[in-house]
């Protein structure tokens, strides 16, 4: 029977997924999250038209021929302006920020002012009518929309926001993700693992992939492989919009997690895919809840997890565009005819002096290592059954580092 292709299994797996919905952030948590609801301004930026230099306020026509001394009649700072208005042969001093008092249209840098004896007269040697000034609203408008809905809240997005005086975003809920390890062979990290023991490090992994997503991440502990061990931490994680097991999904005698999780209730849609790494990968639903039960070998459920996880994330965040970010790159050196599955075969990549991507695979594509994976920056993805493929050829690659 031929395995369920990895774009099937994909459209699957977001089948039906949509934006959560809205909830209040204040601004100053705001970094990561992603718009429900466009920010528009309160206010106009700048409010009034601003100097943008140090120097003097002066009338355009006073400055058309140079040198021309002016009256110094007083000082407009930043916070404090000068309330009346600059007349005829009259200069104000300014300093950068300040409004620009009335009358005035024109700001002359001090570095072409020369200041005499006399404090009360200055003389332009050199000006611009009309230059050194931010005109009211030059940035933004009150009432104008200055981030779109979808607009996932970086450092800029939250200067602009701040400036626009908007202390609350109205952003998507975060995806609550909750993540169960399986296997007697596991210890959480910091414990002494037996000889035949080995640490539970996917969980982490995964966590980290769902916090950069964008989630809510909750590991939730190591199940034994026993059904009644499994079943209650099944329960455990009831409340998240998507539960991730880890290992059991294979075939020996031990992997059990297909099987309990649909004696607890979840309808199997797939389980097993053209994908290397990743074939045991199973998926199914439980209500409203996703379920995805990745494959132990830590590779094999990072890849999936960037593969499916991530698209699934972004589907409820509201971000459909994130989901196929794969782009070019040249073939460092050659790669063989690939087999019946999809393979995201780990690689690192140079740049060279036009900018494009060369990758080379790493030498060994064990599933199991995660030192290597963790150098690598890009998977490169083979269709099932692509030919060989010679150095120079160009691929696709998935990034890893997003
Ligand atoms: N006879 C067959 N054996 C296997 C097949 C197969 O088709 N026929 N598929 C292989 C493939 S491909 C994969 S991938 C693995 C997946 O197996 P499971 O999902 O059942 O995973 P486990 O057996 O539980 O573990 C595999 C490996 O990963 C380690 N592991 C598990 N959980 C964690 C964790 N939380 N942190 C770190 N490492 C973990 C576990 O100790 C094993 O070494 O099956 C192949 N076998
Ligand atoms: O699919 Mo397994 O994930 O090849 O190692």
């Amino acid at each position: 029977m031929s395995l369920l292709p990895v774009d099937e299994a994909l459209a699957r797996v977001v089948k039906g997924l949509g934006p959560l919905p809205a909830e209040p952030v204040s601004l100053g948590n705001a970094r990561n999250r992603v718009l429900a609801e466009a920010v528009s301004a309160n206010l106009t930026q700048p409010p009034f038209d601003a100097s943008a230099m140090d120097g003097y306020a002066v009338r355009g026509d006073d400055v058309k021929s140079l040198p021309a001394t002016l009256k110094l009649v007083g000082e407009a700072a930043a916070g404090s302006g000068y309330a009346a208005k600059v007349g005829a042969g009259e200069a104000v001093r300014i300093f950068t920020g300040a409004p620009v008092p009335r009358g005035a249209d024109t700001v002359v840098p001090q570095e072409n002012v020369e200041t005499g004896e006399d404090s009360r007269r200055v003389t332009i040697r050199e000006a611009e009518a009309g230059r050194h000034i931010r005109p009211q609203g030059q940035d933004f408008h009150r009432g104008e929309v200055v981030l779109d809905s979808g607009t996932v809240i970086g450092p800029r997005q939250m200067m602009l926001a701040a400036a626009a005086n908007a202390t609350e975003l109205r952003v998507r809920r975060k995806p609550k993700v909750s993540i169960l390890a399986t296997g007697d062979e596991l210890v959480p990290p910091g414990f002494d693992p037996a000889p035949d023991q080995i640490i539970s490090s996917v969980p982490y992994g995964i966590c980290g992939l769902v916090l950069d997503a964008g989630g809510d991440a909750k590991v939730l502990g190591i199940a034994e492989d026993t059904p009644d061990s499994l079943a209650s931490m099944i329960a455990a994680g009831a409340d998240a919009d998507i539960l991730v097991t880890v290992g059991g999904a294979s075939v020996g005698d031990r992997d059990l997690v297909g099987q309990v999780l649909q004696a607890e209730g979840m309808t199997l849609d797939f389980w097993k895919i053209a994908m290397r790494p990743g074939k045991p990968l199973i998926f199914g639903t439980r209500g409203a809840q996703r379920i995805l039960g990745l494959p132990g070998n830590p590779v094999s459920a990072m890849v999936c997890a960037h593969v499916f996880l991530r698209p699934m994330l972004a589907r409820m965040l509201g971000l459909s565009s994130r989901e196929d970010v794969r782009q070019k790159a040249i073939l460092a050196a050659p790669l063989e005819t690939n087999g019946p599955r999809q393979h995201y075969i780990r690689g690192t990549s140079k740049w060279n002096d036009a900018g494009e991507r060369l990758v080379s695979p790493q030498m060994s594509q064990d599933s199991a290592l995660m030192a290597a994976f963790a150098k690598a920056d890009c998977l490169i993805v083979r269709p099932p059954e692509a030919p060989a493929a010679e150095r120079g050829e160009t691929v696709s690659v998935l990034p890893l580092n997003l």
